[in-house]
């Protein structure tokens, strides 16, 4: 099915790449980076798609008013900054571009690696404020130390085959990836509760999901080794803040390298001030090259989507490819119409109001479609 895509908005800074192709494809574009939530909610209903990387909030809000949106892009990975459930109900399509920013990500993990074993940026403060300092930088070598990856996606994968070449030994845990297939890029799969007391560094690379926050929490420090080293480039939040400071100050974790917060920016900057602490402003994705391939994968994949070829990167697609297939068409029609004349019976609608669906007939199986569309509708 071919999605008409007339009016597209980019909210967050991707690059000029994205805007070429989608013009070059008769899309009118318009990119504000500056809107605020209101204005956001205020502008959304004009367009039929929206580009946007990790700094625009895609809430429950935003897309109750987008009466338009039929496609959100995420020019990059993680779509935590959208309410997927909300899109899906509504019948908008979320799609990323899936390993378009992998290779810089990990390539920033392992920077992040190698600046916590020398404490760099700390050395380069200290000599910037006119300090020559030597006894105080002691570092220790990377090699023949233990790298534990927690998820053995695209970006842990890539993280542990450039650390096995300063000869570290990678061991990872991942529920989805089996043994044999991470021992082929040189992992030993463990169990977490193996791999706490075996790690000398800790790097995560999952989404945030509920199973995924404050992971690395406060009894996971009781159980690694004193001095370990944890590496966070993935989300804020699947390092539990709180416990990284106390395990910080403790003497328990020996530094901590963090490119990505619970908020960003940060209100609070207590950790980031931390002497152990690394940090940098969300760069994981942050180069021209990545940003390059993003902004080009999106553009590309709004532009097949145009042209019914295929729904690349489409992450609700099998939740939604029933509703918008066109056999079932007529029945989101005709659940679009009845949702009109019950919210016109109805008079005022609010969050109290129920509605009671009732189908009879062979066709009762669509009663869900139907109810979904009266719903939206409503
Ligand atoms: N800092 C930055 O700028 C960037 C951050 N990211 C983030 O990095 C993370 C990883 O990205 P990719 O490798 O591309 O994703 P991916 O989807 O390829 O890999 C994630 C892996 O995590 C695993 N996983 C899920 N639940 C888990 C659990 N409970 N324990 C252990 N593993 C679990 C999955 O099975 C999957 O293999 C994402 O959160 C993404 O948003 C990605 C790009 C840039
Ligand atoms: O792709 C991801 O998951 C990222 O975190 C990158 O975020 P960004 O596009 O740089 O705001």
């Amino acid at each position: 099915m071919a999605l008409t895509l007339k009016k597209v908005l980019i909210s967050d800074e991707v690059d000029p790449k994205c805007v070429q192709i989608l013009q070059a494809n008769e899309v009118d574009v318009v990119k504000d980076t500056k809107l605020t939530k209101e204005q956001l909610i205020q502008e959304i209903p004009k367009y039929d798609g929206l580009i946007v990387r990790s700094a625009t909030k895609v809430t429950a809000d935003v897309i109750a008013a987008a009466s338009k949106l039929k496609i959100i892009g995420r020019a990059g990975t993680g779509v935590d900054n959208i309410d997927c459930d909300a899109a899906t109900k509504k019948g908008i399509i979320v799609m990323n571009t899936p390993g378009g920013n992998t290779l810089s990500a990990a390539e920033l993990t392992c920077t992040m690696v190698c600046a916590l074993s020398r404490q760099v940026p700390q050395a380069n403060d200290s000599l910037r404020a006119g300090r020559w300092d030597r006894k105080k930088f002691m570092g220790s070598e990377i090699f023949g130390k233990t790298l534990a990856i927690v998820g053995l996606g695209r970006i842990g994968k890539e993280v542990a085959t450039r650390m096995q070449s300063f000869g570290m030994r990678t061991i990872g845990f991942d529920p989805i990836i089996p043994a044999d297939v991470v021992a082929e890029f040189g992992v030993e799969w463990m169990s977490l509760e193996e791999l706490w007391p075996l790690a000398d560094y800790i790097t995560v690379h999952t989404p945030l999901i509920p199973k995924t926050k404050n992971m690395i929490n406060a009894e996971v420090f009781s159980k690694c080794k004193k001095g370990v080293k944890i590496i966070n480039v993935a989300r804020g939040g699947i390092v539990d803040e709180e416990a990284l400071l106390e395990a910080l100050n403790a003497g328990k974790c020996g530094g901590a390298a963090l490119d990505v917060f619970i908020q960003e920016p940060p209100k609070d900057f207590t950790l980031v001030q931390h002497p152990l602490v690394v940090s940098t402003p969300h760069l994981g994705a942050n180069t021209t090259e990545a940003q390059s391939r993003v902004a080009e994968e999106i553009a590309q994949q709004f532009v097949d989507a145009m042209q019914g070829k295929s729904l690349f990167g489409a992450l609700n697609a099998q939740a939604l490819s029933n509703a918008l297939s066109p056999a079932t068409q007529p029945w989101v029609t005709l659940g679009e119409a009845l949702g009109r004349l019950a919210a016109s019976l109805a008079g005022e609608v609010n969050s109290n109001t129920q509605v009671q669906v009732i189908t009879y007939g062979e066709y009762r199986m669509q009663c869900r479609l139907i109810e979904n569309n009266i719903l939206v509708v409503e």
